[in-house]
């Protein structure tokens, strides 16, 4: 039974579910008890629904087990929020989409949201575009840099559509002006200036956002990553996230909300280098990771990630479209699926979520009734074949030959010593007695200028050299099969019959220790041909004869049934 309450001319919706405690009650302006409540019928618990706000708060409750309310009762403090909300570029690309956004986040009025943002539609890459065009442009030309255009268009167009003050974005439009006028002078854009310059994205998304949620009546703060204990390392451009991020986060969401509640509106994507004190970034799709990294610190229910996709599909959708949605997922399998090259989730992203044990939940903020997918710690693996295949372009592949090799001592640690003093981080590994292939990240490598990369792929054959005979093979593409490894065999057989019948021959396999990933090398220009049939293969077609299996269909979440 619900019910309507009016305290001090606020109304407030009762569901028999919860009752809050005094304490929550005050901050949020009412003035009850849970007798009240009991009269009204709430036999158990209440939830308290602030329709000045709109907004419900499941705050702490107090379970009325005896017929009688005593002042002595203990009101647990519960925690204030309950999930994180991070909607990404495509989601929020103009006022429209931010209107649709702020919709959705109060369409869930039992949740009490931290919402992330990332910058608006493109901003990011023309940011980076900006300053490079930059470098070489001249201080006098800096202004009339195209995508500096896109950028104030777009922002000063979202407030007038919005209707919110120009002043909410014209301070930091006009410092990133000054920015590239900055490095047009200096013609060099660091790192470090690379890291400033794309933070202007996140920091406009969410200072126009959390004007436009207190304009419509739903009471926001604007939060700097940077400014609120976003700890990293100083590896600009792609920077680690460090530990005491989590308990800076903690305190200070939880004692803002308790001096004065007003949703978390926060910049995706950024954080504040441990000793240099500057902006970095979290490596590109970083919001995700931003998310996971709250719904840690905060111990929340569930981490939502709202996307332009159902969720985290079979296959990347620009390459075969009937991609489909995968329901459920492992952190596991969404790490391996992230890291070897699944644009959907940040590599790192799956890392706080799975250490906090909070569900990830991929959703589509177009199409919200979409179930998405739902990430968490363990699902029933005993009927999954596979669940996505994951294309990875543009890697490069050492093949390093030892004739000394045969009982040699030592022989991987010194050439892993080399990838390390080199700071390159090696992906697939696949090993004989006398030879080892391996792939290189090319994240890693592309964070770097194409002239670095070359020295350094160069310094690497060199160093290689002293102890083995390399052959570097470029414009090679890792195929990743996200499934159970321990159908491996199965996997594999069905895998390499499709391989066959395209002709292609796979130059390397790995299986690794993960049990959910086996990865092939095949070249750059057989990769798409290859994703598309195995795509067909196990996700669409029934006719497996060759393989005895009797089931209906394989693939997703489906039955596999061996004949024995
Ligand atoms: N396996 C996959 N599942 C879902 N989307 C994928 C997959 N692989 C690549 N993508 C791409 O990832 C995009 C969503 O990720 P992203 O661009 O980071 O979204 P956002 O900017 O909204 O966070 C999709 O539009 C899709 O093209
Ligand atoms: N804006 C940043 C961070 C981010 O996470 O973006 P998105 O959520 O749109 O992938 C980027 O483009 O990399």
């Amino acid at each position: 039974m619900a019910a309507s309450l009016h305290f001090h001319g606020v109304k407030a919706a009762v569901t028999p579910k919860f009752i809050p405690s005094k304490p929550s009650l005050k901050n949020l302006g009412f003035n009850c008890c849970p007798q009240q409540l009991q009269l009204m019928g709430c036999k158990s618990m209440a939830i308290v629904k602030n329709t000045k706000m709109n907004h419900s708060f499941t705050v702490n409750c107090l379970k009325v087990e005896e017929e009688r309310y005593t002042q002595q009762s203990s009101f647990e403090e519960q925690k204030t929020f309950t999930v994180v909300m991070k909607f990404g570029g495509s989601s929020v690309s103009s006022a429209e989409r931010m209107k649709e956004v702020a919709q959705l986040i109060l369409s869930f009025p039992d949740e009490i949201p931290v919402v992330v943002l990332s910058a608006m539609g493109k901003t990011t890459n023309n940011l980076l575009n900006a300053g490079e065009k930059a470098v070489s442009c001249g201080a006098s030309k800096a202004s009339d840099i195209p995508e500096l255009s896109l950028i104030k268009d777009l922002h000063y167009r979202t407030v007038a559509e919005l209707g919110i003050d120009v002043s909410v974005v014209s301070s930091h439009l006009e410092e990133l002006e000054q920015l590239l006028k900055g490095i047009a002078m200096m013609k060099e854009l660091t790192l470090r200036t690379k890291d400033y310059l794309v933070s202007f994205g996140e920091c406009l998304s969410t200072r126009i956002f959390a004007a436009y949620m207190n304009k419509i009546g739903a009471k926001a703060r604007q939060y700097d990553a940077f400014d609120i204990g976003f700890i990293t390392t100083d590896d600009f451009t792609n920077a680690d996230i460090l530990e005491a991020t989590y308990p800076a986060l903690a305190k200070r969401f939880n004692d803002d909300w308790a001096a004065d509640p007003a949703i978390p509106i926060v910049t995706g994507f950024l954080g504040k280098g441990c000793k240099s004190c500057a902006i970095t970034t979290l490596g590109r799709g970083g919001s995700d990771l931003t998310a996971t990294t709250i719904g840690k610190a905060l111990g929340l229910r569930e981490i939502q990630v709202w996307k332009d996709v159902d969720g985290v599909l079979t296959c990347d959708p620009t390459i075969y479209p009937q991609a489909q949605p995968v329901p459920y997922l492992t952190f596991d399998e969404a790490a391996e699926l992230a890291y070897f090259g699944a644009q959907v989730l940040h590599p790192q992203s799956m890392r706080p979520a799975r250490e906090g044990d909070v569900p990830v939940r991929v959703k589509n903020s177009y199409n919200p009734k979409a179930p998405g997918t739902l990430i968490n710690r363990a699902r029933d693996m005993s009927e999954v074949l596979l669940t996505s295949i994951v294309l990875k372009r543009n890697v490069t592949m050492l093949d390093i030959v030892s004739t000394r090799m045969l009982g040699q001592f030592g022989f991987l640690a010194k050439v892993f010593s080399i990838f390390e003093d080199l700071g390159i981080s090696v992906d697939v590994v696949a090993t004989s007695e006398v030879s080892i292939s391996l792939t290189l990240d090319p994240s890693k490598l592309w964070s770097r200028e194409l002239i670095q990369q070359a020295r350094e792929l160069d310094r690497v054959v060199e160093e290689l050299e002293n102890i083995a005979v390399v052959n570097l093979l470029q414009n090679r593409s890792i195929i990743s099969l996200i499934g159970n490894v321990q159908y491996s065999s199965l996997i594999l057989e069905k895998a390499f019959h499709v391989l066959r019948t395209n002709n292609v021959n796979v130059q390397m396999i790995s299986q690794g220790a993960s049990k959910v990933n086996i990865s092939l090398i095949v070249n750059d220009d057989e990769a798409e041909k290859c994703v598309k049939a195995l795509h067909y293969a196990f996700f669409e077609s029934n006719d497996v004869p060759e393989l005895h299996l009797s089931a209906a269909t394989i693939g997703n979440g489906s039955v596999v049934r061996l004949d024995n």
